[in-house]
Protein backbone atom coordinates (compact mmCIF):
# COMPACT_ATOMS: atom_id res chain seq x y z
CA UNK A 1 0.00 0.00 0.00
CA UNK A 2 1.31 3.27 -0.42
CA UNK A 3 0.26 6.32 1.74
CA UNK A 4 1.17 9.79 1.97
CA UNK A 5 0.79 11.28 5.31
CA UNK A 6 1.45 14.90 5.34
CA UNK A 7 0.76 16.11 9.19
CA UNK A 8 -0.09 19.65 8.19
CA UNK A 9 -2.62 21.35 5.63
CA UNK A 10 -0.68 22.89 2.85
CA UNK A 11 -3.26 26.42 1.78
CA UNK A 12 -0.90 27.30 -0.30
CA UNK A 13 2.49 27.11 -2.17
CA UNK A 14 5.09 29.21 -3.58
CA UNK A 15 7.15 27.45 -6.32
CA UNK A 16 11.05 28.34 -6.15
CA UNK A 17 12.06 31.74 -6.01
CA UNK A 18 13.38 33.33 -9.29
CA UNK A 19 16.68 34.39 -9.89
CA UNK A 20 15.50 38.06 -10.60
CA UNK A 21 16.71 40.25 -13.09
CA UNK A 22 19.96 40.95 -13.81
CA UNK A 23 19.06 44.87 -12.87
CA UNK A 24 17.82 43.07 -9.33
CA UNK A 25 21.52 41.19 -8.78
CA UNK A 26 23.15 43.96 -9.60
CA UNK A 27 21.17 45.95 -6.66
CA UNK A 28 21.87 43.53 -4.88
CA UNK A 29 25.57 43.94 -4.61
CA UNK A 30 24.97 47.24 -3.16
CA UNK A 31 26.38 46.55 0.02
CA UNK A 32 24.64 49.13 1.99
CA UNK A 33 21.02 48.32 0.68
CA UNK A 34 22.68 44.43 1.08
CA UNK A 35 22.52 45.12 5.03
CA UNK A 36 19.73 46.67 5.56
CA UNK A 37 18.36 43.42 4.00
CA UNK A 38 19.65 40.86 5.52
CA UNK A 39 19.63 42.99 8.98
CA UNK A 40 16.17 43.46 8.32
CA UNK A 41 15.48 40.01 7.77
CA UNK A 42 17.34 39.25 10.87
CA UNK A 43 14.49 40.84 12.92
CA UNK A 44 11.64 39.21 11.08
CA UNK A 45 13.29 36.50 11.69
CA UNK A 46 12.84 36.73 15.18
CA UNK A 47 9.73 38.46 14.71
CA UNK A 48 8.06 35.06 13.18
CA UNK A 49 9.45 32.60 15.83
CA UNK A 50 6.90 34.33 18.23
CA UNK A 51 4.41 35.03 15.81
CA UNK A 52 4.54 30.82 14.47
CA UNK A 53 1.19 30.28 12.41
CA UNK A 54 -0.01 26.57 12.90
CA UNK A 55 -0.61 25.89 9.38
CA UNK A 56 2.08 25.82 6.33
CA UNK A 57 1.85 29.09 4.18
CA UNK A 58 4.34 29.00 1.50
CA UNK A 59 7.34 28.63 3.32
CA UNK A 60 9.27 30.85 1.23
CA UNK A 61 10.08 33.25 3.49
CA UNK A 62 11.91 30.61 5.79
CA UNK A 63 13.79 29.67 2.75
CA UNK A 64 14.81 33.81 1.66
CA UNK A 65 17.46 33.71 5.00
CA UNK A 66 20.59 33.42 4.41
CA UNK A 67 21.57 31.08 7.14
CA UNK A 68 24.27 29.43 5.18
CA UNK A 69 25.47 26.40 6.81
CA UNK A 70 28.78 25.17 5.67
CA UNK A 71 30.24 21.87 5.40
CA UNK A 72 32.93 21.51 8.48
CA UNK A 73 32.71 23.22 11.61
CA UNK A 74 35.52 25.02 10.45
CA UNK A 75 33.29 27.01 7.93
CA UNK A 76 30.82 27.55 10.78
CA UNK A 77 30.69 31.53 11.17
CA UNK A 78 30.00 33.51 13.92
CA UNK A 79 27.41 36.23 13.94
CA UNK A 80 29.96 38.90 13.77
CA UNK A 81 31.97 37.08 10.60
CA UNK A 82 29.09 36.73 8.95
CA UNK A 83 28.48 40.38 8.38
CA UNK A 84 31.94 40.82 8.65
CA UNK A 85 31.60 40.37 4.54
CA UNK A 86 29.67 43.79 4.34
CA UNK A 87 32.99 45.15 5.28
CA UNK A 88 35.35 43.30 3.19
CA UNK A 89 34.17 42.20 -0.16
CA UNK A 90 36.33 39.29 -0.42
CA UNK A 91 33.77 36.66 -1.53
CA UNK A 92 36.96 34.42 -1.83
CA UNK A 93 38.69 35.21 1.50
CA UNK A 94 38.63 32.52 4.39
CA UNK A 95 35.04 32.38 5.53
CA UNK A 96 33.33 30.52 3.18
CA UNK A 97 29.23 32.21 3.51
CA UNK A 98 28.09 33.40 0.22
CA UNK A 99 27.21 37.07 0.91
CA UNK A 100 23.92 37.86 -1.58
CA UNK A 101 22.85 33.91 -1.83
CA UNK A 102 19.68 32.66 -1.94
CA UNK A 103 19.10 30.40 1.02
CA UNK A 104 21.36 27.63 0.32
CA UNK A 105 21.28 25.32 3.43
CA UNK A 106 24.62 23.94 2.78
CA UNK A 107 27.09 23.43 -0.20
CA UNK A 108 25.43 20.74 -2.52
CA UNK A 109 28.08 20.45 -5.35
CA UNK A 110 30.62 18.24 -3.94
CA UNK A 111 34.94 18.41 -4.02
CA UNK A 112 36.91 15.60 -4.92
CA UNK A 113 40.61 16.12 -3.83
CA UNK A 114 43.65 14.51 -5.36
CA UNK A 115 45.76 13.36 -2.47
CA UNK A 116 49.91 13.68 -2.81
CA UNK A 117 52.63 14.97 -1.40
CA UNK A 118 51.17 18.12 -0.33
CA UNK A 119 47.99 16.41 1.31
CA UNK A 120 49.35 13.01 1.98
CA UNK A 121 49.62 13.57 6.01
CA UNK A 122 47.11 13.61 9.15
CA UNK A 123 46.87 16.65 9.82
CA UNK A 124 46.37 17.87 5.62
CA UNK A 125 43.73 15.02 5.29
CA UNK A 126 42.09 16.21 8.42
CA UNK A 127 42.28 19.71 7.21
CA UNK A 128 41.25 19.55 3.95
CA UNK A 129 37.66 17.19 5.23
CA UNK A 130 37.38 20.42 7.42
CA UNK A 131 37.64 22.93 4.58
CA UNK A 132 35.44 20.81 2.50
CA UNK A 133 36.47 17.80 1.03
CA UNK A 134 34.05 15.31 0.19
CA UNK A 135 36.31 12.45 -1.88
CA UNK A 136 39.34 11.53 -1.33
CA UNK A 137 41.13 10.71 -4.85
CA UNK A 138 43.96 8.35 -5.02
CA UNK A 139 45.77 8.43 -8.28
CA UNK A 140 47.44 5.26 -9.51
CA UNK A 141 49.64 6.60 -12.20
CA UNK A 142 51.86 7.82 -9.10
CA UNK A 143 52.69 6.71 -5.48
CA UNK A 144 53.14 3.31 -4.42
CA UNK A 145 50.75 1.06 -2.61
CA UNK A 146 52.26 1.86 0.98
CA UNK A 147 52.14 5.37 0.04
CA UNK A 148 48.00 4.47 -0.50
CA UNK A 149 47.20 2.06 2.26
CA UNK A 150 48.65 5.10 4.53
CA UNK A 151 46.00 7.62 2.87
CA UNK A 152 42.88 5.13 2.72
CA UNK A 153 43.53 4.54 7.01
CA UNK A 154 43.87 8.07 7.56
CA UNK A 155 40.27 8.91 5.39
CA UNK A 156 38.77 5.59 7.65
CA UNK A 157 40.54 7.15 10.69
CA UNK A 158 39.02 10.11 10.06
CA UNK A 159 35.89 9.13 9.42
CA UNK A 160 35.43 6.77 12.42
CA UNK A 161 35.97 9.37 14.65
CA UNK A 162 34.03 12.67 12.86
CA UNK A 163 30.25 13.01 13.69
CA UNK A 164 28.75 14.82 11.28
CA UNK A 165 31.15 14.55 8.08
CA UNK A 166 32.27 11.37 5.86
CA UNK A 167 35.06 11.40 2.89
CA UNK A 168 34.83 9.20 0.03
CA UNK A 169 37.59 7.03 -0.89
CA UNK A 170 38.14 7.14 -5.05
CA UNK A 171 40.80 4.73 -6.42
CA UNK A 172 41.52 6.22 -9.81
CA UNK A 173 43.62 3.88 -12.49
CA UNK A 174 46.29 4.60 -14.46
CA UNK A 175 45.34 2.91 -17.29
CA UNK A 176 46.65 2.43 -21.11
CA UNK A 177 48.75 5.52 -20.25
CA UNK A 178 51.26 6.32 -22.34
CA UNK A 179 54.51 7.86 -21.42
CA UNK A 180 57.72 9.04 -22.30
CA UNK A 181 60.60 7.48 -20.20
CA UNK A 182 63.37 8.61 -17.50
CA UNK A 183 65.27 10.84 -18.66
CA UNK A 184 68.97 11.92 -16.87
CA UNK A 185 68.13 15.46 -16.64
CA UNK A 186 65.15 17.18 -18.16
CA UNK A 187 65.82 18.28 -21.96
CA UNK A 188 65.09 22.11 -23.91
CA UNK A 189 63.64 21.27 -27.43
CA UNK A 190 63.08 23.83 -29.82
CA UNK A 191 60.57 24.66 -32.54
CA UNK A 192 61.70 23.01 -35.66
CA UNK A 193 64.65 20.68 -34.39
CA UNK A 194 64.06 17.09 -35.03
CA UNK A 195 63.38 14.55 -31.94
CA UNK A 196 62.61 10.84 -31.60
CA UNK A 197 60.43 8.67 -29.74
CA UNK A 198 61.64 4.82 -29.61
CA UNK A 199 59.95 1.81 -28.08
CA UNK A 200 64.01 0.84 -27.16
CA UNK A 201 63.98 0.84 -23.39
CA UNK A 202 66.01 3.30 -21.78
CA UNK A 203 66.83 5.81 -24.16
CA UNK A 204 67.50 9.13 -22.86
CA UNK A 205 69.36 11.34 -24.91
CA UNK A 206 69.30 15.00 -25.79
CA UNK A 207 67.33 14.02 -29.00
CA UNK A 208 65.64 10.75 -28.18
CA UNK A 209 63.67 9.10 -25.54
CA UNK A 210 61.93 5.54 -24.80
CA UNK A 211 58.15 5.35 -24.62
CA UNK A 212 56.50 2.56 -22.38
CA UNK A 213 54.28 1.53 -25.13
CA UNK A 214 55.71 -1.22 -27.61
CA UNK A 215 52.77 -0.94 -30.38
CA UNK A 216 53.80 3.09 -30.14
CA UNK A 217 54.93 2.87 -33.68
CA UNK A 218 52.08 1.27 -35.24
CA UNK A 219 48.88 3.45 -33.68
CA UNK A 220 51.10 6.86 -35.03
CA UNK A 221 50.73 7.84 -39.29
CA UNK A 222 53.05 10.26 -40.43
CA UNK A 223 51.28 13.06 -40.20
CA UNK A 224 49.87 12.85 -36.46
CA UNK A 225 50.72 15.59 -33.98
CA UNK A 226 51.76 13.83 -30.96
CA UNK A 227 50.93 15.87 -27.46
CA UNK A 228 53.45 15.89 -23.95
CA UNK A 229 51.13 16.78 -20.84
CA UNK A 230 48.00 17.25 -23.00
CA UNK A 231 49.40 20.34 -25.67
CA UNK A 232 52.64 21.79 -23.37
CA UNK A 233 54.83 20.22 -26.12
CA UNK A 234 54.02 18.94 -29.88
CA UNK A 235 55.45 17.11 -31.98
CA UNK A 236 54.53 16.30 -35.71
CA UNK A 237 55.08 12.51 -37.30
CA UNK A 238 57.31 12.56 -39.82
CA UNK A 239 58.41 9.28 -40.54
CA UNK A 240 58.37 5.80 -38.40
CA UNK A 241 60.95 2.88 -38.46
CA UNK A 242 60.47 -0.30 -36.87
CA UNK A 243 61.40 0.80 -33.84
CA UNK A 244 61.36 4.71 -34.16
CA UNK A 245 58.69 7.78 -34.45
CA UNK A 246 60.58 10.69 -35.99
CA UNK A 247 59.52 13.82 -35.44
CA UNK A 248 59.60 17.61 -35.82
CA UNK A 249 59.12 20.08 -32.41
CA UNK A 250 55.96 22.32 -33.50
CA UNK A 251 55.96 23.76 -29.61
CA UNK A 252 58.82 23.23 -28.18
CA UNK A 253 59.43 23.50 -24.25
CA UNK A 254 61.80 21.47 -21.27
CA UNK A 255 61.02 18.09 -21.68
CA UNK A 256 60.95 16.24 -18.22
CA UNK A 257 60.76 12.09 -17.20
CA UNK A 258 57.57 10.13 -17.29
CA UNK A 259 55.48 12.84 -19.63
CA UNK A 260 52.19 12.09 -20.91
CA UNK A 261 51.92 11.74 -24.69
CA UNK A 262 48.74 11.27 -26.44
CA UNK A 263 48.14 11.27 -30.32
CA UNK A 264 45.73 13.98 -31.21
CA UNK A 265 42.62 11.91 -32.25
CA UNK A 266 43.80 8.70 -31.51
CA UNK A 267 43.01 6.11 -28.20
CA UNK A 268 45.36 3.88 -28.00
CA UNK A 269 45.34 0.31 -28.79
CA UNK A 270 45.87 -0.75 -25.35
CA UNK A 271 43.14 -2.28 -23.29
CA UNK A 272 41.37 -0.09 -21.11
CA UNK A 273 42.53 -2.04 -17.70
CA UNK A 274 45.75 -3.33 -17.73
CA UNK A 275 47.58 -5.98 -15.95
CA UNK A 276 48.90 -3.02 -13.46
CA UNK A 277 45.07 -1.53 -12.91
CA UNK A 278 44.28 -5.21 -12.18
CA UNK A 279 46.78 -5.35 -9.15
CA UNK A 280 44.98 -1.95 -8.21
CA UNK A 281 41.65 -2.93 -8.40
CA UNK A 282 42.07 -5.56 -6.13
CA UNK A 283 43.85 -3.53 -3.64
CA UNK A 284 41.24 -1.27 -3.48
CA UNK A 285 38.96 -4.08 -3.28
CA UNK A 286 41.15 -5.49 -0.15
CA UNK A 287 40.69 -1.82 1.19
CA UNK A 288 37.14 -1.50 0.51
CA UNK A 289 37.40 1.82 -1.33
CA UNK A 290 33.78 3.49 -2.37
CA UNK A 291 35.08 4.28 -6.09
CA UNK A 292 36.94 3.18 -9.22
CA UNK A 293 37.28 6.07 -11.59
CA UNK A 294 38.31 3.74 -14.79
CA UNK A 295 41.06 5.92 -17.05
CA UNK A 296 40.53 5.60 -20.92
CA UNK A 297 37.43 3.48 -20.98
CA UNK A 298 36.29 2.92 -24.25
CA UNK A 299 33.36 0.86 -24.32
CA UNK A 300 30.85 -0.79 -21.84
CA UNK A 301 32.40 -4.25 -22.07
CA UNK A 302 35.12 -3.11 -20.23
CA UNK A 303 32.95 -1.72 -17.25
CA UNK A 304 30.49 -5.07 -17.28
CA UNK A 305 34.18 -7.13 -17.04
CA UNK A 306 34.77 -4.72 -14.20
CA UNK A 307 31.48 -4.88 -12.25
CA UNK A 308 31.23 -8.83 -13.09
CA UNK A 309 34.76 -9.22 -11.59
CA UNK A 310 33.68 -6.79 -8.12
CA UNK A 311 30.60 -9.16 -8.32
CA UNK A 312 32.39 -12.21 -8.05
CA UNK A 313 34.28 -11.03 -5.39
CA UNK A 314 31.37 -9.63 -3.47
CA UNK A 315 32.73 -6.08 -3.54
CA UNK A 316 30.45 -3.21 -3.23
CA UNK A 317 32.64 -0.33 -4.96
CA UNK A 318 30.87 1.70 -7.65
CA UNK A 319 32.41 2.57 -11.19
CA UNK A 320 33.00 6.23 -12.36
CA UNK A 321 34.10 5.88 -15.92
CA UNK A 322 37.01 8.49 -17.06
CA UNK A 323 35.37 10.16 -20.35
CA UNK A 324 39.08 11.10 -21.96
CA UNK A 325 39.38 8.94 -25.19
CA UNK A 326 38.24 9.76 -28.71
CA UNK A 327 37.22 5.94 -28.65
CA UNK A 328 34.77 6.61 -26.23
CA UNK A 329 32.89 9.17 -27.53
CA UNK A 330 30.49 7.56 -30.06
CA UNK A 331 29.90 4.79 -27.33
CA UNK A 332 29.08 7.50 -24.42
CA UNK A 333 25.21 6.42 -23.82
CA UNK A 334 26.54 2.61 -23.98
CA UNK A 335 29.82 3.50 -21.32
CA UNK A 336 27.49 5.82 -18.48
CA UNK A 337 24.41 3.17 -19.02
CA UNK A 338 26.82 0.53 -17.92
CA UNK A 339 28.29 2.41 -15.11
CA UNK A 340 27.55 4.17 -12.02
CA UNK A 341 28.39 7.95 -12.83
CA UNK A 342 31.09 9.35 -15.54
CA UNK A 343 34.21 11.84 -15.04
CA UNK A 344 34.72 14.51 -17.70
CA UNK A 345 38.48 13.66 -17.37
CA UNK A 346 39.41 17.26 -19.78
CA UNK A 347 42.80 16.24 -19.76
CA UNK A 348 43.41 13.43 -21.86
CA UNK A 349 40.07 14.46 -23.31
CA UNK A 350 41.41 18.02 -24.38
CA UNK A 351 44.51 16.27 -25.81
CA UNK A 352 42.75 13.44 -28.00
CA UNK A 353 40.11 15.70 -28.75
CA UNK A 354 40.01 19.13 -30.36
CA UNK A 355 40.44 21.82 -27.28
CA UNK A 356 37.27 23.47 -28.47
CA UNK A 357 35.45 20.14 -28.07
CA UNK A 358 36.22 20.16 -24.65
CA UNK A 359 33.15 22.29 -23.48
CA UNK A 360 30.58 21.45 -25.44
CA UNK A 361 31.34 17.57 -24.65
CA UNK A 362 31.41 18.75 -20.92
CA UNK A 363 27.91 19.95 -20.86
CA UNK A 364 26.41 16.78 -23.31
CA UNK A 365 28.53 13.99 -20.83
CA UNK A 366 26.27 16.15 -17.72
CA UNK A 367 23.32 16.13 -19.90
CA UNK A 368 23.54 12.64 -20.36
CA UNK A 369 24.42 11.91 -16.99
CA UNK A 370 21.74 13.52 -15.19
CA UNK A 371 18.83 12.14 -17.86
CA UNK A 372 20.06 8.65 -16.84
CA UNK A 373 20.25 9.24 -12.84
CA UNK A 374 23.97 9.17 -12.74
CA UNK A 375 26.31 10.90 -10.89
CA UNK A 376 29.39 13.60 -12.85
CA UNK A 377 32.61 15.16 -11.78
CA UNK A 378 34.01 17.51 -13.86
CA UNK A 379 37.91 17.43 -13.16
CA UNK A 380 41.55 18.99 -14.48
CA UNK A 381 42.91 22.55 -14.62
CA UNK A 382 39.72 23.93 -12.29
CA UNK A 383 41.74 26.25 -10.45
CA UNK A 384 45.61 25.13 -11.96
CA UNK A 385 46.58 28.40 -11.18
CA UNK A 386 46.26 27.95 -7.69
CA UNK A 387 49.42 25.11 -7.61
CA UNK A 388 51.40 27.87 -7.34
CA UNK A 389 49.21 31.17 -6.53
CA UNK A 390 47.17 31.93 -3.31
CA UNK A 391 44.41 33.32 -5.73
CA UNK A 392 42.78 32.06 -8.78
CA UNK A 393 42.18 33.22 -12.01
CA UNK A 394 39.06 34.73 -13.00
CA UNK A 395 38.63 32.51 -15.77
CA UNK A 396 39.03 29.55 -13.50
CA UNK A 397 36.50 30.73 -10.86
CA UNK A 398 34.12 30.89 -13.92
CA UNK A 399 34.88 27.15 -14.91
CA UNK A 400 33.53 26.20 -11.32
CA UNK A 401 30.98 28.11 -11.90
CA UNK A 402 29.81 26.47 -14.60
CA UNK A 403 30.41 23.25 -13.97
CA UNK A 404 28.04 23.92 -11.30
CA UNK A 405 25.39 25.29 -13.35
CA UNK A 406 25.86 22.57 -15.59
CA UNK A 407 24.33 20.51 -13.02
CA UNK A 408 27.51 18.16 -12.10
CA UNK A 409 27.88 16.21 -8.67
CA UNK A 410 30.90 16.60 -8.25
CA UNK A 411 33.83 19.13 -9.19
CA UNK A 412 37.72 17.93 -9.05
CA UNK A 413 40.87 18.84 -7.92
CA UNK A 414 44.19 17.38 -9.05
CA UNK A 415 47.68 19.39 -8.67
CA UNK A 416 46.13 21.73 -6.59
CA UNK A 417 46.00 19.49 -3.98
CA UNK A 418 48.51 16.97 -4.90
CA UNK A 419 51.26 18.97 -5.00
CA UNK A 420 49.80 22.59 -5.23
CA UNK A 421 51.33 25.08 -2.62
CA UNK A 422 47.58 26.25 -1.12
CA UNK A 423 45.37 23.35 -0.75
CA UNK A 424 43.64 24.29 1.60
CA UNK A 425 43.16 27.88 -0.17
CA UNK A 426 42.25 25.93 -3.23
CA UNK A 427 39.43 23.78 -1.18
CA UNK A 428 38.10 27.12 -0.12
CA UNK A 429 37.55 28.90 -3.42
CA UNK A 430 35.77 25.91 -4.58
CA UNK A 431 33.57 25.70 -1.71
CA UNK A 432 32.49 29.75 -1.80
CA UNK A 433 32.40 29.69 -5.77
CA UNK A 434 29.86 26.51 -5.60
CA UNK A 435 27.84 27.94 -2.59
CA UNK A 436 27.56 31.20 -4.21
CA UNK A 437 26.38 29.59 -7.81
CA UNK A 438 23.99 27.19 -6.47
CA UNK A 439 21.91 30.19 -4.46
CA UNK A 440 21.42 31.49 -8.09
CA UNK A 441 19.99 27.99 -9.53
CA UNK A 442 16.29 28.07 -9.63
CA UNK A 443 15.41 24.53 -8.24
CA UNK A 444 12.88 22.11 -9.60
CA UNK A 445 14.76 22.33 -13.35
CA UNK A 446 14.67 18.30 -13.63
CA UNK A 447 16.31 16.34 -16.49
CA UNK A 448 13.34 16.03 -18.67
CA UNK A 449 13.77 12.12 -19.01
CA UNK A 450 14.15 11.44 -15.44
CA UNK A 451 12.03 9.17 -14.30
CA UNK A 452 12.09 6.93 -17.60
CA UNK A 453 15.00 4.64 -16.35
CA UNK A 454 12.78 3.47 -13.72
CA UNK A 455 9.23 4.01 -15.38
CA UNK A 456 6.82 2.76 -13.26
CA UNK A 457 8.99 2.82 -9.95
CA UNK A 458 7.43 3.01 -6.31
CA UNK A 459 10.70 4.76 -5.37
CA UNK A 460 11.35 7.18 -8.24
CA UNK A 461 7.84 8.74 -7.91
CA UNK A 462 7.98 8.76 -4.47
CA UNK A 463 11.56 10.45 -4.60
CA UNK A 464 9.81 13.28 -7.08
CA UNK A 465 6.93 13.74 -5.09
CA UNK A 466 9.42 14.10 -1.80
CA UNK A 467 11.56 16.51 -4.15
CA UNK A 468 7.94 18.78 -5.03
CA UNK A 469 6.89 18.61 -1.25
CA UNK A 470 10.18 19.95 -0.03
CA UNK A 471 10.65 22.69 -2.97
CA UNK A 472 7.06 23.78 -2.03
CA UNK A 473 7.29 23.92 1.61
CA UNK A 474 10.89 25.04 1.45
CA UNK A 475 11.92 21.98 3.54
CA UNK A 476 14.95 19.93 3.98
CA UNK A 477 14.15 16.09 2.72
CA UNK A 478 14.76 13.17 5.98
CA UNK A 479 15.87 9.71 4.39
CA UNK A 480 16.26 6.57 5.70
CA UNK A 481 18.66 4.45 3.06
CA UNK A 482 19.98 0.89 3.98
CA UNK A 483 21.86 0.60 0.34
CA UNK A 484 21.84 4.51 -0.61
CA UNK A 485 19.39 3.70 -3.40
CA UNK A 486 16.79 6.06 -2.27
CA UNK A 487 19.61 8.96 -0.93
CA UNK A 488 21.18 8.88 -4.72
CA UNK A 489 17.94 8.69 -6.51
CA UNK A 490 16.59 12.01 -4.49
CA UNK A 491 19.83 13.68 -5.34
CA UNK A 492 18.93 12.67 -9.09
CA UNK A 493 15.97 15.00 -8.53
CA UNK A 494 18.06 17.45 -6.84
CA UNK A 495 15.77 19.15 -4.34
CA UNK A 496 16.40 22.32 -3.27
CA UNK A 497 16.92 21.87 0.42
CA UNK A 498 19.29 19.44 1.84
CA UNK A 499 18.77 15.64 1.51
CA UNK A 500 19.62 14.39 4.98
CA UNK A 501 20.04 10.72 4.12
CA UNK A 502 20.62 9.00 7.39
CA UNK A 503 21.53 5.07 6.74
CA UNK A 504 23.26 2.12 9.55
CA UNK A 505 26.22 1.30 7.33
CA UNK A 506 29.61 3.60 7.25
CA UNK A 507 30.10 2.35 3.52
CA UNK A 508 26.82 3.89 2.56
CA UNK A 509 27.37 7.23 4.59
CA UNK A 510 30.61 7.48 3.28
CA UNK A 511 29.53 6.79 -0.97
CA UNK A 512 26.75 9.40 -0.52
CA UNK A 513 29.44 11.50 0.25
CA UNK A 514 29.92 12.12 -3.27
CA UNK A 515 26.29 12.70 -4.48
CA UNK A 516 25.15 16.32 -4.92
CA UNK A 517 23.07 17.80 -2.14
CA UNK A 518 23.20 14.87 0.12
CA UNK A 519 24.60 15.26 3.77
CA UNK A 520 24.64 11.20 4.91
CA UNK A 521 24.59 11.20 8.40
CA UNK A 522 25.39 7.17 10.39
CA UNK A 523 22.81 6.37 12.78
CA UNK A 524 21.80 2.55 13.97
CA UNK A 525 18.15 1.88 12.84
CA UNK A 526 15.81 1.04 15.96
CA UNK A 527 13.34 -1.66 15.13
CA UNK A 528 10.55 0.94 15.68
CA UNK A 529 10.27 3.50 13.07
CA UNK A 530 9.00 6.44 15.20
CA UNK A 531 11.89 6.06 17.90
CA UNK A 532 13.98 5.78 14.42
CA UNK A 533 12.93 9.05 13.32
CA UNK A 534 12.58 10.93 16.73
CA UNK A 535 16.62 10.03 16.95
CA UNK A 536 16.99 11.63 13.24
CA UNK A 537 15.08 14.70 14.25
CA UNK A 538 17.00 14.75 17.54
CA UNK A 539 20.21 14.59 16.20
CA UNK A 540 19.63 17.18 13.30
CA UNK A 541 18.57 19.59 15.80
CA UNK A 542 21.57 18.69 17.99
CA UNK A 543 23.86 19.46 15.40
CA UNK A 544 22.50 22.63 14.76
CA UNK A 545 21.73 21.29 10.53
CA UNK A 546 18.02 21.93 11.36
CA UNK A 547 15.68 23.98 13.97
CA UNK A 548 13.56 23.58 16.59
CA UNK A 549 10.19 23.72 14.99
CA UNK A 550 11.28 23.52 11.62
CA UNK A 551 9.33 21.26 9.13
CA UNK A 552 11.19 18.73 6.82
CA UNK A 553 10.17 15.88 4.47
CA UNK A 554 10.31 12.48 5.43
CA UNK A 555 10.62 9.80 3.55
CA UNK A 556 10.24 5.85 3.74
CA UNK A 557 10.45 3.99 0.71
CA UNK A 558 13.19 2.60 -1.52
CA UNK A 559 14.36 -0.68 -2.81
CA UNK A 560 14.50 -2.58 0.68
CA UNK A 561 12.41 -2.25 3.15
CA UNK A 562 13.12 -0.67 6.32
CA UNK A 563 10.13 -0.53 8.35
CA UNK A 564 7.69 -0.42 5.09
CA UNK A 565 5.36 -3.50 6.11
CA UNK A 566 2.93 -4.75 3.03
CA UNK A 567 5.44 -2.53 0.88
CA UNK A 568 3.74 0.76 2.55
CA UNK A 569 5.98 4.06 1.12
CA UNK A 570 5.18 7.10 3.16
CA UNK A 571 5.91 10.90 2.62
CA UNK A 572 5.77 13.26 5.79
CA UNK A 573 5.63 16.75 6.70
CA UNK A 574 6.77 16.83 10.33
CA UNK A 575 8.30 19.59 12.87
CA UNK A 576 11.37 18.74 14.33
N1 LIG B 1 50.26 9.82 -5.03
C1 LIG B 1 51.04 10.74 -5.58
N2 LIG B 1 52.36 10.75 -5.33
C2 LIG B 1 53.17 11.67 -5.88
N3 LIG B 1 52.75 12.64 -6.71
C3 LIG B 1 51.45 12.69 -7.02
C4 LIG B 1 50.53 11.74 -6.47
N4 LIG B 1 49.30 12.03 -6.97
C5 LIG B 1 49.46 13.10 -7.76
N5 LIG B 1 50.75 13.51 -7.78
C6 LIG B 1 51.29 14.67 -8.50
O1 LIG B 1 50.26 15.58 -8.76
C7 LIG B 1 50.15 15.80 -10.17
C8 LIG B 1 48.72 16.04 -10.54
O2 LIG B 1 47.94 14.94 -10.19
P1 LIG B 1 46.97 14.31 -11.27
O3 LIG B 1 46.14 13.34 -10.60
O4 LIG B 1 46.34 15.39 -12.04
O5 LIG B 1 48.04 13.56 -12.20
P2 LIG B 1 47.97 13.18 -13.74
O6 LIG B 1 46.62 13.44 -14.29
O7 LIG B 1 48.56 11.83 -13.88
O8 LIG B 1 48.91 14.22 -14.35
P3 LIG B 1 50.30 13.93 -15.00
O9 LIG B 1 49.97 13.45 -16.37
O10 LIG B 1 50.98 15.25 -14.92
O11 LIG B 1 50.95 12.88 -14.16
C9 LIG B 1 50.80 14.60 -10.84
O12 LIG B 1 51.32 14.90 -12.09
C10 LIG B 1 51.89 14.27 -9.84
O13 LIG B 1 53.00 15.08 -10.07
C1 LIG C 1 41.59 13.40 -14.57
C2 LIG C 1 42.27 12.95 -15.77
O1 LIG C 1 42.77 11.84 -15.80
C3 LIG C 1 42.32 13.80 -16.93
O2 LIG C 1 41.76 14.90 -16.90
O3 LIG C 1 42.92 13.39 -17.94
Amino acid sequence: MAQVVATRSIQSSLLCPSTGSVQDRVEKLKPSSFASRVLAREEKKSYRLVHRRSCIVARRSARVEPEVVPVSPEDVPNREQKFQHLQVHQLLDSSPVGVWSKPTVRRKTKIVCTIGPSTNTREMIWKLAEAGMNVARMNMSHGDHASHQKVIDLVKEYNAQSKDNAIAIMLDTKGPEVRSGDLPQPITLMSGQEFTFTIRRGVGTADSVSVNYDDFVNDVEVGDMLLVDGGMMSFLVKSKTEDSVKCEVVDGGELKSRRHLNVRGKSATLPSITEKDWDDIKFGVDNKVDFYAVSFVKDAQVVHELKNYLQSCGADIHVIVKIESADSIPNLHSIITASDGAMVARGDLGAELPIEEVPLLQEEIIRICRSMGKAVIVATNMLESMIVHPTPTRAEVSDIAIAVREGADAVMLSGETAHGKFPLKAVKVMHTVALRTEATISCGEMPPNLGQAFKNHMSEMFAYHATMMSNTLGTSIVVFTRTGFMGTLLSHYRPSGTIFAFTNEKRIQQRLASYQGVCPIYMQFSDDAEETFANALALLKNQGMVKEGEEVALLQSGRQPIWRFQSTHNIQVRQA
